[in-house]
This record gives structure tokens, C-alpha cells and sequence, in this order.
């Protein structure tokens, strides 16, 4: 579904050095799969998922998402390839303040022709989908953090995306909250048939995916079923 094929990606910073956050990837995620992908800061991980979400257009190398070549999208083709097919969950929830649940759950859909009544009408079961249906008039102040994120998991699904891509969606939860996300997003690419991007420092991330990816300076160097970050079967070993 998601391929990256021989991917690069370099940035110029400020006093004119190169950086490269993306170093010749290859990597593919299926539908119906959830792959985490996971490195130290500044590996390279949020650059992926950009380059997925056609934010970023690769240096050299394909990025297609089912066959299309999302690089070589115009900036107009791009917003129709987000809306249409990808779904992003943030590590914040980038909710509206004072804005119900269910109409922060149906803001994206009204980026497209889509009318309120019937916007809110289809987000609706995915806040029962994420177990927030008892609180749909709730605002971002009143729901918890683990609840404004399913909030935004339910926003990111409405329009029932192909691909989704989380960026540290856990990151500021605790750790008994984080499992019910990553297991809400594990079943939505087995159920949906959705294939997902999990960026993560937390090692419930790899044991929760299908597969697990892990970076260093822009390169993957591993691609094992599952492994926990904390073995030591890393593929600089066998490198
Ligand atoms: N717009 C930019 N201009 C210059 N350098 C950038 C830019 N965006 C990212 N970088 C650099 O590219 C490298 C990869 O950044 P990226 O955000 O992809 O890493 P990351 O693995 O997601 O990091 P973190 O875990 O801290 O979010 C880093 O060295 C970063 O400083």
C-alpha cells in the first residue's frame, strides 16, 4: 500500500550544512498492517512520515501509496491525496478549543463538500468506535488527555483513510492509556484493512505492531517481526 523505494531526503539548516534525514529508505507497509517505526531523536522519523503524507517530496527515490507516486503530486493534488486517503494522528491532539467532541471528531470531513449535518452524522460512530459516544458534547477542556486523543484518533478515521500515520500519538500519556491507543490503532488496520505508520519511543509500540522499523541518521537498520527495543538482535550486528 505504502512504499518507499531507495528514499532520501536532505535539509539545509540554517548556517547552509546538509542534513540527511532520510538516507536511501526502502520500506513498505501493507494494508491491514501496522509497522512502528522507532530511533533515537532526530533519526530521520517524523521526515518519513512527512515524505508519506506528501508534506515532503523526496530528494531521489519513490514514495507511492497504492501505485500513485505521491511525490511528484502538485501542491493542489496533494491536499486532495490528504483529505482522500490519509488520516494523522499528532502526539498533541490539536483539538479546537470549546468546540464539542463530536464536531472536533467531524472537522476534517468539512474540508471537503460535505455538509455539517451529514459531516456529524458520519463521524459520530467513530467517537463510539474510540468509546467516547457518552461524550459527545464534551469540549477538549472537559475530556481527559487520553480522551482528547481518541477525540483526534476519531477526527484522523472519519473519512475512513487508507493510510494512517501517527506521530508519537502516546507521547504524553501514560503508559496504561498508551496500550488501549496503540491496541485502537493495531485493530483499525486489521479491521479497517488501513495500513499504519506508527512513529514511537514506546517500546509498547513494537510489541503492538505487526512489525517494527528502526532508524539511525536516516537509515533503517532493522526490520525484524516485532522485536522489543531492548534485545539486542539489531541488525548492526548482522550489518
Ligand atoms: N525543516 C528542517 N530544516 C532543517 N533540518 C531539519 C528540518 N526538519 C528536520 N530537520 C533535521 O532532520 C533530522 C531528522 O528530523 P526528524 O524530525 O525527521 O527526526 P525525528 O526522528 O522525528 O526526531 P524526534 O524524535 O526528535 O521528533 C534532524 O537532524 C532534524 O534536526
Amino acid at each position: 500500500m505504502l512504499r518507499f523505494e531507495d528514499v532520501s531526503k536532505t535539509y539545509r539548516a540554517g548556517d547552509g550544512e546538509l542534513i540527511c534525514a532520510a538516507d536511501r529508505v526502502s520500506l513498505t507497509v501493507e494494508a491491514g498492517e501496522m509497522v512502528a517505526l522507532y530511533g533515537p531523536s532526530g533519526s530521520g522519523k517524523t521526515t518519513l512520515l512527512e515524505l508519506a503524507a506528501a508534506l515532503l517530496r523526496p530528494d531521489s527515490g519513490a514514495v507511492t501509496v497504492g501505485g500513485l507516486d505521491i511525490g511528484r503530486l502538485s501542491p493542489r493534488e496533494a491536499d486532495a491525496y490528504r483529505l482522500a486517503t490519509v488520516g494523522y494522528v499528532f502526539q498533541d491532539s490539536h483539538l479546537i478549543p470549546g468546540v464539542s467532541a463530536a464536531d472536533n471528531a467531524a472537522v476534517k470531513l468539512l474540508a471537503g463538500p460535505m455538509p455539517l449535518a451529514q459531516a456529524r452524522r458520519t463521524a459520530a460512530p467513530w467517537l463510539e468506535r474510540v468509546g467516547l459516544g457518552h461524550r459527545q458534547s464534551a469540549t477538549p477542556q472537559q475530556l481527559s488527555g487520553g480522551e482528547r486523543q481518541r477525540v483526534a484518533i476519531a477526527a484522523a478515521l472519519a473519512n475512513e483513510p487508507a493510510l494512517i500515520l501517527a506521530d508519537e500519538p502516546t507521547g504524553s500519556l501514560d503508559s496504561r492509556t498508551a496500550r488501549g491507543i496503540l491496541d485502537l490503532l493495531a485493530s483499525i488496520a486489521h479491521e479497517r484493512r488501513a495500513a499504519v505508520l506508527l512513529v514511537t519511543h514506546d517500546p509498547q509500540g513494537a510489541e503492538v505492531a505487526d512489525r517494527a522499523l528502526r532508524l539511525r541518521d536516516g537509515r533503517l537498520i532493522e526490520d525484524d517481526p516485532a522485536p522489543s527495543p531492548g534485545t539486542s538482535r539489531s541488525a548492526e550486528a548482522r550489518a
